[in-house]
């Protein structure tokens, strides 16, 4: 089974690079004023435009009207439109609608029954993106580094396509993947030195540790 990967929150051409070389199926920019890694449109833009024919380019937003969506498309030509915020699932279609591009919707999770929030969103988002909570005092719906209970996942119906997220890292993905057995993994802090700032030698680590844990499983 294939396995998609982003590499969320990038801010620079090296962190794209190194996204790039170890793989990313995916790169997420951050629009998102309060977060280290939020970017300009035009910046944005610019790392799209290179990572263009390697990896699906994904705005991440929050809770965003028309008028900021409508300046960062113009911008960057986002392949997807991620929607971080409590956005239903009529901003979701108005969205899709509007942009004529795949919504993948995020969702924030601690336990079984978050999982059934998505229903309404089943034929609406082409993707969800299952995220931790964020912890008390945290002022980022992402981002935060900190994880779920990944068996929760085990028994959603197999047609949900989804990424797996929340402070994901080069020691922990193998037990996600076990766990889980996602059809696509989003990472940002895991790959970080600092808040906003991308280690290439971590999203190295990062590859390297998928690539380990795929083989085990295979063999
Ligand atoms: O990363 C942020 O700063 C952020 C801010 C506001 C909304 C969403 C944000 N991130 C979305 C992502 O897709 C992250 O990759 C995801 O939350 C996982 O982050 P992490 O736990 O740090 O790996």
């Amino acid at each position: 089974m294939s396995l998609d990967i982003k590499i969320c929150g990038l801010k620079t051409p090296d962190a794209l690079d190194a996204a790039l070389a170890g793989g990313a199926s995916h790169v997420g920019f951050i629009f998102f004023a309060r977060s280290p890694r939020n970017v300009e449109p035009q910046t944005a833009g610019a790392l799209r435009a290179a990572a263009r024919g390697h990896a699906q380019a994904v705005a991440v937003t929050v809770d965003a009207d028309d008028s900021i969506l409508d300046g960062i498309v113009a911008a960057m030509s986002p392949d997807m439109l991620q929607l971080h915020g409590k956005e239903p699932p009529e901003r979701v279609a108005h969205v899709k609608a509007r942009y004529g591009l795949p919504v993948m919707k995020a969702f924030a999770i601690s336990e079984a029954a978050d999982l059934d929030k998505i229903e309404p969103f089943r034929g609406v988002a082409d993707r969800f993106l299952f995220d931790a909570k964020p912890p008390k005092g945290s002022d980022l719906p992402g981002g935060n580094g900190v994880s779920f209970n990944w068996r929760l996942l085990a028994a959603l119906d197999p047609g949900i396509d989804y990424m797996l997220s929340g402070g994901l890292n080069a020691a922990n993905i193998g037990d996600a993947l076990r766990l889980a057995t996602p059809p696509g993994i989003d990472i940002s802090s895991g790959v970080e030195s600092a808040p906003g700032v991308k280690d290439a030698a971590l999203i190295a680590d990062f590859f390297q540790a998928v690539r380990t844990a795929r083989n085990a499983s295979a063999a």
